[in-house]
């Protein structure tokens, strides 16, 4: 469903993505693994629209996405909770989330209940300002807010990065549940094995801007795990 195609990439002078091809497929859970600074972000970025790219080729459903804004992929069905979460911190939870709705193609104008059910302590906490949350709790609301657009691909930049483990948890089930039963397709970018293996089905290893492995999870062995995702 997202090809992309000798992808190039530069921050100036500095090469950071080198022809880098990459096939998600449908309803399947990506993980794009990788040491810290080999470009994961910057790929997500430029996925997302955030960055142009120098060179190549995204596809989206067999459409070329290359040229278009952000909005415009958010609008194709590509929602994205970046590393920092992004939550508006004087904003309520509530109105966090709702700013979701804005970019729905369906013309969607109320939460769904689902949402709420799969982040139920959202629910709680509605009229709480977004900044008084907990890393986990905002985590939470980033993924909630991306879900408001009904997307087709949902991007998440190490989600459980920092979070505690109960919090992790909650939130490898809700990837396992998009995958599995709403048959959302999940870029998860992710740096920690045992939450890649539980929940990936597919993986892309990078090293200083090139995928230097991939296939389904299962056949990450250790020797690549030792070669280029360990310190
Ligand atoms: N805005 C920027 N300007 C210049 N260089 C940048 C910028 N953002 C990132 N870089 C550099 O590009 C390279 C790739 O960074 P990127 O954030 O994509 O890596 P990453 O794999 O996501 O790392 P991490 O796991 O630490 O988030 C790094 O060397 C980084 O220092």
């Amino acid at each position: 469903m997202l090809e992309i195609k000798k992808l190039n990439q530069f921050y100036g002078q500095s090469h950071t993505l080198w022809d880098l091809d990459l096939e998600i497929k449908q309803g399947r859970c990506t993980c794009l693994m990788g040491r810290n600074g080999v470009g994961k972000t910057t790929l997500m970025k430029s996925i997302m629209g955030l960055l142009p790219i120098k060179s190549g080729e995204l596809l989206f459903e067999g459409k070329d996405i290359s040229k278009l804004g952000s909005e415009k992929r958010a609008g194709l069905g590509i929602g994205y909770v970046p590393q920092g979460r992004e939550i508006f911190s004087q904003l309520t939870v509530k109105e966090n989330i709702d700013i979701g709705l804005l970019g729905n193609r369906n013309g969607l104008k109320q939460v769904p209940d689902k949402i709420y059910e799969l982040f139920p302590v959202l629910k709680e906490m509605l009229k709480r300002k977004g900044g008084d949350l907990s890393g986990g709790q905002q985590q939470q609301l980033a993924i909630a807010r991306a879900l408001c657009l009904e997307p087709k691909l949902l991007i998440l930049d190490e989600p459980a990065e920092g979070i505690q483990p109960n919090i992790v948890q909650q939130i490898g089930e809700v990837i396992d549940y998009l995958t599995k039963e709403e048959k959302i397709t999940v870029i998860l970018v992710e740096q920690k094995l045992p939450f890649a293996r539980r929940h990936g089905d597919d993986f892309y290893l990078v090293d200083r801007g090139r995928v230097v492995a991939n296939g389904e999870i299962e056949n990450l062995s250790d020797e690549i795990v030792e070669q280029y995702l360990s310190v």
